[in-house]
This record gives structure tokens, sequence and C-alpha cells, in this order.
């Protein structure tokens, strides 16, 4: 018997959800994807088609039976549901609320995961009526092509939550990573020590925009691609580590804050691919055709890597 909900219910249909509902759809499961906003629900229904495409083309486990329906109405989305999927904005008494009005709804044994970035989920789980019964399940954008859920139980989560909500993710084919609970988890806190780096040489004009993206998708990217920073130690050597580590940790960047021109940038509207403008400008049509060569990169290199062993 399948491990897959046979109902699931994805809270928030923006950027993370339409891909995380098509992605337990197609390994079986039925999901009901709710968003306070018609218009998100508009767009997801929308753009479900193509969504499909990619889980086709990356061959992500299908099961006959599963679907999505897309909708306002709360008490229709969560019917019978077994696994409640949170993804509303980053903002704690937001989430807060959300959990709330899922507790007055549900049964005590309904689980529900929140796709949280980082917020811890002890901090979270404070709220609820039933605190055992969240979890973090991280997943990472784009949801339905990046194959990898970070599983982070809170101080009061129930135990068995873990490897219940592991067997989910696997049945689709995801690797489950579980981890103990720290702001940002392991991914986001490896990404945005990165980030953090790149921004200041950026501020300081060590390297221009296009440079620096060379430099990490070609240096670090595609290498970290086939082997994870534990194993690229040992490729490179502990003594080399240790030559390089001594002198250059202590002059990277250590600042805590946002870097000030990104904040200028957010007060001008540039946000990125949503406002038309961000590290980059993009003209008529360009944001699609930016985003299409993301998909078709990402499909492509998913699949390459597929074939290679994990060393
Ligand atoms: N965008 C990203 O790259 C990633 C985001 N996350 C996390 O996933 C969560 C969602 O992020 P995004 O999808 O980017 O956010 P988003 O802002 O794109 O979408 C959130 C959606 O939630 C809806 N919403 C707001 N209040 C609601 C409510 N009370 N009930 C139901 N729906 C409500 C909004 O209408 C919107 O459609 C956040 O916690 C975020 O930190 C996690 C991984 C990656
Ligand atoms: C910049 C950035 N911040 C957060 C996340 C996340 O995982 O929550 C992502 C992502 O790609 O998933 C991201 O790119």
């Amino acid at each position: 018997m399948s491990s897959l909900p046979t109902v699931a219910t994805v809270i928030g249909s923006g950027t993370m959800g339409p891909g995380i509902a098509a992605t337990l759809a197609r390994a079986g499961s039925t999901v009901r994807l709710y968003d306070i906003s018609e218009d998100a629900i508009a767009r997801a229904e929308a753009a479900y088609g193509v969504v499909q495409g990619v889980l086709e083309a990356v061959d992500s486990p299908s099961a006959p039976g599963g679907s999505v329906t897309f909708g306002t109405d709360l008490d229709a989305a969560l019917a019978g549901t077994e696994l409640i999927i949170e993804a509303v904005p980053e903002k704690l008494e937001l989430k807060q609320k959300v959990f709330a009005d899922l507790e007055a709804r549900v049964g005590d044994d309904v689980i529900i995961a929140t796709n949280t970035s980082g917020i811890p989920i002890s901090t979270m789980a404070k709220s609820l009526t039933v605190p055992g019964r969240l979890i973090g399940m991280h997943w990472s954008n784009p949801p339905h092509l990046i194959p990898m859920i970070e599983i982070i139980p809170g101080e009061a989560t129930d135990p068995t939550l873990v490897d219940k909500l592991a067997e989910i993710v696997k049945a689709f084919n995801y690797v489950p990573v579980i981890e103990k609970e720290i702001p940002g988890f392991v991914e986001n806190r490896v990404l945005y020590a990165i980030l953090r780096e790149c921004m200041a040489l950026l501020e300081e004009g060590i390297v221009t925009p296009e440079g620096l993206d060379a430099a990490v998708k070609w240096g670090i990217g595609y290498k970290l691609s086939v082997v994870g920073p534990t194993r690229l130690l040992d490729m490179a050597g502990l003594d080399i580590y240790q030559a390089v580590s001594s002198y250059l940790n202590k002059d990277l960047d250590n600042s805590t804050d946002t870097p000030q021109f990104i904040k200028d940038k957010i007060a001008a509207g540039e946000l990125g691919f949503k406002s038309g403008a961000g590290m980059y400008e993009y003209g008529e049509g360009d944001v699609d055709a930016k985003r299409k060569e993301i998909i078709t990169g990402l499909i492509a290199a998913r699949k390459t890597l597929s074939t290679i062993p994990n060393v």
C-alpha cells in the first residue's frame, strides 16, 4: 500500500503551492489546492498543464487516480484530508492564524506540515492546540523539479511523523533529509552563507553580476551538483582546507543585516522576475524567456544527474 495520503490539502497557491500540489497528485493523491485569493487560484489553474508537462519530462512517479482541485472554500479543501501542507507567506503571525483556522476544522490526527523557509517549528507550534501534529516539510523552488525535501521536527512534534513523512517523500521519488531544528534549516543556512558573500562581492565592486553568476555556476555549482561539500573536502585535501580557511575565513563577509543596495532596490520596486527588474533588467518577454530557460536547464540537469551515482 502506498504511503501517500489519499487526500492532501495545500494551503497557499503562490510560488510554491501549485508545484507541491501537482507533484503529490501525479503520484496518486487527491489534492485540494486552497488560497484566499481567487486570482492566485486562477493563475495556478491556468499554469497546471505546464507544471504537469514538467513532471512528465522528469519522469516523476505517476499513479492513476490523483488529481488537483483548485478553490477558495476552506471547508471543501479540508474535507477528508490526511495531510495539510501550509505554503502561505513567511510571516509567523499569519502562519499561526492559518494553523488556528485549520485546527478549528480538522480532527486531531490530521498532520500539518509547514513549508516555512526556516522559522523554527517549535516557535510556530506554540500556538497550536495539538502541537505534536506540526512538522517542517521544506521544499525547494521550483518544488516540482528539485527532488529534495528537508524534514524538520520541532520539540513537540510526534516522533512517528518523521518516518511517516519521509515515506511519503520517497513515494514520489524525492530525497528526504531529516534534520534537527535550527533557524533556516540546513539548505537555507548554506544558501544564505553563499548569498551573503556574493552580495558583499557585488557591493564592493569585486566582480560584475554576470561574472559572479558564471563563477558560481561553473566553479562551484557544477562541482557541488556531483560531489557534496563533505566529499569535496576529501577531494581537495583537508590540509588545503586548513591552509586556506586559516586566512580566508576571517576575511569573509559576516554582516548580520540585508545589504543596503538590496534594500534600495526593494524600495524602488525592483523585486526580480515578479516586477520586471531586480539584480538584472528585463525587457518585454524577457522574464518568460528566462523562466523557460531555467526550467529547461533544470530538467536537463536533473535527467543527467539522476544517471550519476551519489558520490
Ligand atoms: N519562494 C520560494 O522560493 C520558497 C518559499 N518557501 C516558503 O514557502 C512559503 C510560501 O512561499 P511562496 O509560495 O513563495 O509565497 P507566495 O507569496 O508566492 O504565495 C503565498 C500564497 O499564500 C496565499 N495566502 C496568503 N494568506 C493566506 C491564507 N490566510 N490562507 C491561504 N492562502 C493565503 C497568498 O494569496 C499567496 O497566493 C513561505 O513560507 C516561504 O518562505 C519555501 C521554499 C522556497
Ligand atoms: C533565495 C531563496 N530563499 C529561500 C529559498 C527557500 O528554500 O526557502 C529559496 C529556494 O530556492 O528554495 C531561495 O532561492
